[in-house]
């Protein structure tokens, strides 16, 4: 089976994409799969495509293989796009999704439903040895709950409702996570990439 790292040490991503990559028979081996202990990228870019760059292009460095990396986060209109691409560490290190929930919750506390539009993004880049990074986009369009509900899927799932759904992520199975994510629109850009590999 053919395999391709993917530079995440997140397991709820990682979990997403050994699903969504097993339906093109490719085994999806993160970076908690390895034996060996791989440094933390410094996510110092300023846009999600700098950073999806930064741990694709190092990784595939020290390992000479192909490597793809994910770099997502939550924008909410009403915080002027916050936390953006600082998602995974919203409420301060180390990364903690309930706290991260709180925070938004509480920043949003006299937002009404019709000011609670939000959307991910997930940038995926695929960095080869000897090609050029290529980067694939996808969103997922929603609103901020004014509760947390749900314990399926990771992040800021519980208090994401997605636009013509009445239940956060968290609620959804995976499979209904997975047909509509940010995560899957931009996956599905990568098809013909995959289908060579
Ligand atoms: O509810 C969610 N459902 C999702 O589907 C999702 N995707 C991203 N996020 C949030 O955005 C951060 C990414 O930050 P991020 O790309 O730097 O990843 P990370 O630091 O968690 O792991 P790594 O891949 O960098 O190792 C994550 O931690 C989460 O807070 C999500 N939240
Ligand atoms: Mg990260």
């Amino acid at each position: 089976m053919k395999e391709i790292i993917i530079a995440t040490k997140n397991p709820g991503k990682a979990e997403e994409f050994k699903t969504f990559f097993a339906k093109f028979n490719i085994k999806a081996v993160s970076l908690l799969d390895l034996s060996q202990s791989i440094q933390d990228i410094e996510e110092t870019g300023v846009t999600f495509e700098e950073n999806a760059a930064l741990k694709a292009e190092q990784i595939a460095k020290l390992l000479n293989t192909p490597v793809l990396a994910d770099d997502s986060g939550l924008t909410i209109d009403a915080l002027d796009g916050r936390p953006g691409i600082f998602s995974a560490r919203y409420a301060g290190e180390p990364k903690d999704d309930k706290a991260n929930i709180e925070k938004v919750l509480a920043e949003l506390k006299n937002a009404k439903v019709t000011d609670r539009t939000a959307r991910f993004v997930c940038v995926l880049a695929v960095a080869t040895p000897d090609a050029n990074t290529i980067f694939k986009k996808g969103y997922c369009e929603g609103r901020i709950s004014v509760t947390s509900k749900g314990s399926n899927g990771f992040g800021y799932d519980p208090i994401f409702i997605p636009k013509n759904y009445t239940r956060t992520m968290a609620e959804l199975s995976s499979d209904e996570k997975n047909s509509i994510s940010h995560r899957s629109n931009a996956i599905k850009q990568l098809e013909d990439w995959l289908e060579n590999l």
